[in-house]
């Protein structure tokens, strides 16, 4: 029983420390861009649900873009197809988008489910569903990437009746262009389209790193705070290479387009959503306007 007591007490304290935070957010929309090895690992998973979920109890309005990246490289090599990237973005013929599209989908109604089964009413749509997501061709660095589409217009209404609603959207990266013709849409794109056509205070991307490294392979070099013209220099310099290139490139634009707290979070902490929210641990890296001083969670 004393033990019981201890365990309840612990969990109080948690709770009156997160206080100041769950005010300070509640009714507030927050991104979740989830991606990388959180997706993969089924506790890891189960966290991550969690804490969506929570933060859903306590006031906030969440949504959450769901990338998927690994699952369909397993499904492409299942079905002997190989898997290609151009900075970043996978190269996607119309047989690639054909198990992109269905791997996706399922990936999707999985974590409705898993929402579901927490007690929280979700609903999962793609930027097909509503017009959500409007498209054109994408080119990388004038390269023809195929089916690979570059947002032109957000329709955030069906996101804002969602809400409005109580639901908490589940959203899978996939567009359709002015003839309905679907694209595969980089999932870290669609999070900051839709962060920005929401004004949402907070996008948070969920990741199977650290945060940014100033050396690639060098964890000692992680950056906890970057301004964005700090971010840019790296980028143009060839420091930030791979996945990290559409994410961080999402990051600027959305601190420039008015999202007020944008980070990238380690998606293999457990909980590192609600550490980074009612904590001050200060873990992964926040990107800052170039006027902002530090990060103050307070402010
Ligand atoms: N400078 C860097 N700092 C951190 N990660 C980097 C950097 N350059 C390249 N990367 C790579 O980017 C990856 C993250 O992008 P990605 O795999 O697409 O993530 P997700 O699947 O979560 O969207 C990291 O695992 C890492 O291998
Ligand atoms: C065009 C493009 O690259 N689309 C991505 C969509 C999924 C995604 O972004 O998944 P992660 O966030 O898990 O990497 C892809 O096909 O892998």
């Amino acid at each position: 029983m004393g033990n019981e007591m201890n365990i309840l007490l612990e969990k109080a304290e948690v709770l009156i420390e997160a206080l100041p935070y769950i005010r300070r957010f509640n009714r507030k929309i927050i991104i979740i861009k989830y991606g990388g090895s959180a997706m993969i690992d089924e506790e890891l998973k189960q966290n991550v649900i969690k804490d969506v979920s929570l933060l859903k109890l306590v006031g906030f309005k969440p949504i959450i873009v769901h990338g998927g990246g690994k699952e369909i490289n397993s499904w492409l090599s299942k079905v002997g197809i190989e898997s290609k990237f151009v900075n970043g973005l996978r190269v996607t013929n119309e047989e690639t988008m054909e198990v992109a599209e269905m791997v996706l989908n399922k990936v999707n109604k999985d974590l409705v489910g898993l929402i579901e089964a927490n007690g929280i009413n979700a609903v999962g749509i793609s930027g097909k569903d509503g017009r959500l997501l409007q498209v054109e061709k994408k080119y990388s660095d004038g390269a023809d990437i195929g089916l690979v589409g570059e947002i032109t217009k957000v329709n955030p209404k069906i996101l804002f009746d969602l809400l409005e609603k109580d639901f908490l959207p589940v959203i899978c990266p996939l567009g359709m262009d002015e003839n309905y013709k679907t694209y595969n849409i980089n999932a870290d794109d669609v999070a900051c389209a839709v962060a920005k056509a929401m004004s949402a205070e907070k996008l948070a991307f969920l990741s199977d790193i650290e945060g940014v490294y100033k050396y690639a392979d060098d964890p000692s070099s992680l950056i906890s705070e970057l301004h964005i013209t700090e971010a840019k220099k790296l980028i143009e310099e060839g420091y930030i290479k791979g996945g990290m290139l559409p994410k961080l490139n999402n990051c600027i634009d959305a601190i420039k387009k008015g999202v007020n707290r944008v980070h990238i979070l380690d998606g293999r902490i457990a909980h590192c959503l609600l550490l980074e929210i009612f904590t001050n641990k200060g873990i992964g890296t926040a990107i800052l306007a170039d006027q902002e001083e530090k990060y103050f969670k307070e402010s």
